[in-house]
């Protein structure tokens, strides 16, 4: 054990980093790492966890697969493998991330958390301050400073009366991995996006009695129209038509094949399901299977909840419902306001201001941040490496000119 002063005498460091420093090796890190790996550029990542892509290794269940099919998921300069499925499975895309990372040689600096970043004026560099879980601190100097701490960083947990006083088990979708050990239980599910139908689904596959709560609306798309992935579909649709034809579209499909979801509790909001991901950034439901449970009544539909108290839970119409677990499918958020000390390019919700932004003002970048998914994350990874390249050899380029002009200098001396 060392005591205070003998740990801080060797646990503070500062570090001059040539190159960008990234925040994160999620998919959009590695990303920006693999495109300036490619352009001959230096650079350092960090990362709280100790693995890459922890979202996907740590913080989601066993079955979960990719729900977008495999070209809008991969990486840039680096596709999938031939063999994988059309909907790779959670095991399969960390592979991928692992040989992607293997490939573009990217080792990432583990186990360390961003807990500030700022820009200083005077030197006109970014300073980011990072601390370990025992307890080392080390800042990083440098030009650039990319942030791809995900939309996903941190789970929202909502303060419902009477939360604390519940009694069983309450845990968030993230910590969920199956159903296995819930078996005959009744599970409170809050919250219907992709989570909570995925969660319910397979707590009704592994015969739990599932409710999920649905406190306001929801969009459900079939997956497939016809053998076709839906979002690859919607993409064709809008490069010719109008976002708000083409939600109109896909919602008469989605009537015909899913029927009238509003029969069973689930009401659908007024604004179409790309208008709202794009504005409100709320994702579309694919479904793979929860509407069907939902509608032989495996799964339950309920409303919003009005207090917890011991073991039982009351909704917003009155009914009362005993209640052994409770699943957190409440979401997630961005964790830069909590880091970046900046105000004018990441708003208070921790996203860029202006949408489809990946370029603030001194060499500040955000990646993954345009509410488009990994295809999304992989086309902003591309521009930024490319603009910050573009400086970086011409910064590289003075450097040598001037050292050639200096040494022409000495030797006609
Ligand atoms: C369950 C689930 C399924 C999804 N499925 C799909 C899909 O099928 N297709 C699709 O396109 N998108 C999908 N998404 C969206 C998802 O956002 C992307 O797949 C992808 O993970 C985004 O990558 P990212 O690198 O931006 O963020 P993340 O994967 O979240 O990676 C961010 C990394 O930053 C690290 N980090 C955060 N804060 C700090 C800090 N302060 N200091 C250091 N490190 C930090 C985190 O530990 C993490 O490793 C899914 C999301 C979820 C939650
Ligand atoms: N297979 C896949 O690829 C999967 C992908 N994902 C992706 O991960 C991301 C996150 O999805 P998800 O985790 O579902 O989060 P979402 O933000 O999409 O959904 C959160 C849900 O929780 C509800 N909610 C929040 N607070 C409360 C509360 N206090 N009481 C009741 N309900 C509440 C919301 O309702 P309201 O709308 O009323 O606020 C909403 O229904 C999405 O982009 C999603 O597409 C997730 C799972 C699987
Ligand atoms: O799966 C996710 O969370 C995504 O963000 C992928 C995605 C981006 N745009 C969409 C539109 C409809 C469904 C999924 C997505």
């Amino acid at each position: 054990m060392f005591t205070i002063s003998e740990r801080n005498f060797f646990s503070r460091r500062c570090v001059w980093v040539n190159g960008p420093v990234i925040v994160g090796a999620g998919p959009s890190g590695l990303a920006v790492g693999a495109c300036l790996r490619e352009q001959g550029v230096p650079f350092v990542i960090l990362e709280r966890a100790d693995c890459i892509a922890s979202l996907w290794q740590k913080r989601t269940y066993d079955r979960l697969k990719l729900h977008l099919p495999k070209k809008f998921c991969q990486l840039p300069k680096f596709p999938f493998p031939n063999h994988y499925p059309e909907y790779p499975t959670k095991r399969q895309f960390i592979d991928y991330l692992e040989s992607y990372a293997n490939h573009f040689d990217i080792k990432p600096q583990f186990n360390e958390t961003v807990e500030s970043a700022k820009y200083d004026e005077a030197c006109k560099v970014w300073r980011i301050k990072t601390v370990s879980p025992i307890g080392c601190e080390v800042e990083y100097i440098c030009q650039w400073l990319v942030v791809a701490t995900g939309e996903n960083a941190e789970r929202v947990v909502p303060d419902i009366e009477g939360l604390k006083h519940f009694g069983g088990e309450v845990i968030h979708a993230c910590d969920y991995k199956s159903g296995e050990k819930y078996q005959g239980k009744k599970v409170v599910v809050i919250g219907c996006g992709n989570s909570g139908m995925e969660v319910s689904l397979d707590l009704s596959n592994h015969n739990a009695q599932p409710s999920m709560v649905c406190r306001s609306s929801v969009h459900v798309l079939p997956r497939e129209i016809f053998g076709k992935s839906t979002f690859e579909l919607a993409m064709f649709m809008m490069s010719w038509l109008p976002l708000w034809l083409v939600d109109k579209i896909l919602l008469i499909i989605a009537w015909f094949i899913l029927g009238n979801i509003e029969n069973y509790g689930l009401k659908r909001p007024s604004i179409g399901p790309l208008t709202l991901k794009n504005t409100q950034g709320k994702t579309p439901v694919l479904d793979i299977g929860a509407l069907e449970k939902i509608r032989s009544g495996k799964i339950k539909v309920i409303p919003g909840i009005k207090r917890f108290s011991c073991g039982t839970i009351e909704l917003v119409n009155g009914e009362k419902l005993e209640v052994d677990s409770v699943v957190l499918a409440t979401g997630y958020c961005s964790n830069v306001p909590f880091w970046l000390q900046e105000s004018e390019f990441f708003s208070k919700n921790g996203f860029p201001k202006a949408q489809n932004n990946w370029k603030g003002k001194s060499g500040l970048y955000a990646v993954g941040f345009t509410r488009k998914g990994l295809a999304g994350a992989s086309a902003d990874a591309t521009k930024i490496a490319q603009d910050i390249a573009k400086v970086y050899k011409d910064d590289l380029k003075q450097k040598k000119q001037k050292v050639s002009t200096h040494r022409r200098c000495i030797s006609t001396f």
